[in-house]
């Protein structure tokens, strides 16, 4: 074996999104702020999300999270999303995989019952709660960041397909939301590959015609992704509703998307729809469920916002090590069209 760059990376998903744990072989990067941190080490280091997103170690269908040492004296612990073509202030789905990785191989300590973790992350603050028994971590219930709608009911035209309703939300990264039933389409698995291409060119019109930048950090500046809601219905006494989010350059989110509810729910508040402390489930397009609540209201900066508690479960798929042979012509990896949507 010859290899340079040997990573540790533990592999995990969370209801169904693969979340990647980086938990040895690559320093923490500088920066007084986990903001800059993150900055930086898209600057300066994309060769690692590249070397381990894209093929052939990698695959369109995941993200990877770096584990670093937190800036701010109340964390546990720092955490850096890569996303295969966005580095994001934050991911519900690789925060519930981090922590679980975090905890089951004892980067942090577990304590049973409930293990509290505080993760610095590029957007703030998020307080973890684990529910832990017998050495393994069970449910992570995070309260994420303050979330807030950024444009309400904005008609955009989304050329050769139209003019459709959308609103745009922040949750840790900026979503343009469109219900399901204005394109027609039902959150069916089959439709994935063809909700993908709409996703991309909603979140492209809305992009450009939609400026949206956050009130307290005018780093966050980029519609990340597009989000299908489906209808609201009330299943089990528990407001209830499917979505879909399309994750960049063009896959389904295989949870339901911890940002993306986030965001979400600060759109349900915004429109009366949802009360604090009432109980939302978002499904994903796998079936698989967050349950939800609003904890209370809060700013952001001058703009109203809520704080979103969000619970979902992860588990670990197992321990590699990935590096790079000084002879393999791929150093960086490589994307192609048949599987990465360009
Ligand atoms: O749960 C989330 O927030 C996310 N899952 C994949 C895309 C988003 O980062």
């Amino acid at each position: 074996m010859n290899l340079d760059r040997v990573i540790t990376v533990v592999g995990a998903h969370a209801e169904g999104e693969v979340g990647r744990v980086i938990t040895g072989g690559v320093l923490p990067p500088r920066g007084a702020s986990m903001f800059e941190q993150m900055q930086n080490l898209e600057r300066d280091s994309a060769w690692l999300r590249n070397m381990l997103l894209f093929d052939p170690r990698g695959s369109v269908n995941a993200a990877v999270n770096l584990i670093t040492p937190p800036v701010r004296d109340d964390a546990d612990l720092g955490m850096i999303v890569m996303e295969s073509d966005y580095f994001v202030p934050m991911s519900g789905s690789n925060l519930i995989c981090t922590v679980t990785a975090a905890l089951e191989t004892g980067v942090i300590p577990m304590r049973e019952p409930e293990t509290i973790v505080r993760v610095d992350t590029p957007a703030g603050v998020v307080e973890v709660k684990a529910e832990c028994r017998a050495g393994k971590c069970r449910r992570v219930t995070f309260r994420n960041i303050p979330s807030f709608v950024m444009h309400r009911d904005r008609m955009i035209e989304v050329a050769g397909l139209g003019t459709f309703r959308v609103d745009v939300a922040y949750g840790g990264m900026i979503y343009c939301i469109i219900d399901a039933t204005d394109v027609g389409v039902t959150l069916a698995r089959h439709e994935a590959r063809d909700l993908v291409g709409l996703g991309e060119r909603i979140k492209a019109a809305a992009a450009e015609q939609l400026p949206s930048v956050h009130p307290e950090n005018p780093g966050i500046h980029t519609i990340n992704q597009t989000e299908f809601a489906g209808p609201l219905e009330v299943i089990d006494g528990v407001k209830t509703s499917k979505n879909a989010v399309v994750v960049s350059p063009g896959r389904l989110d295989r949870c339901p998307c911890g940002t993306g509810t986030s965001a979400r729910l600060a759109l349900l508040h915004a429109r009366g729809t949802l009360a604090v402390g009432e109980a939302f489930r978002h499904t994903s397009i796998l079936d698989t469920v967050f349950d939800c609540r609003i904890v209370e209201t809060a700013q952001a900066g001058i703009v109203p916002a809520i704080i979103p508690e969000v619970s979902g479960r992860a588990w670990l798929t197992g321990v590699s090590y990935y590096g790079v042979d000084p002879e393999d012509p791929f150093p960086e990896g490589y994307r192609l069209s048949d599987t990465w949507f360009q």
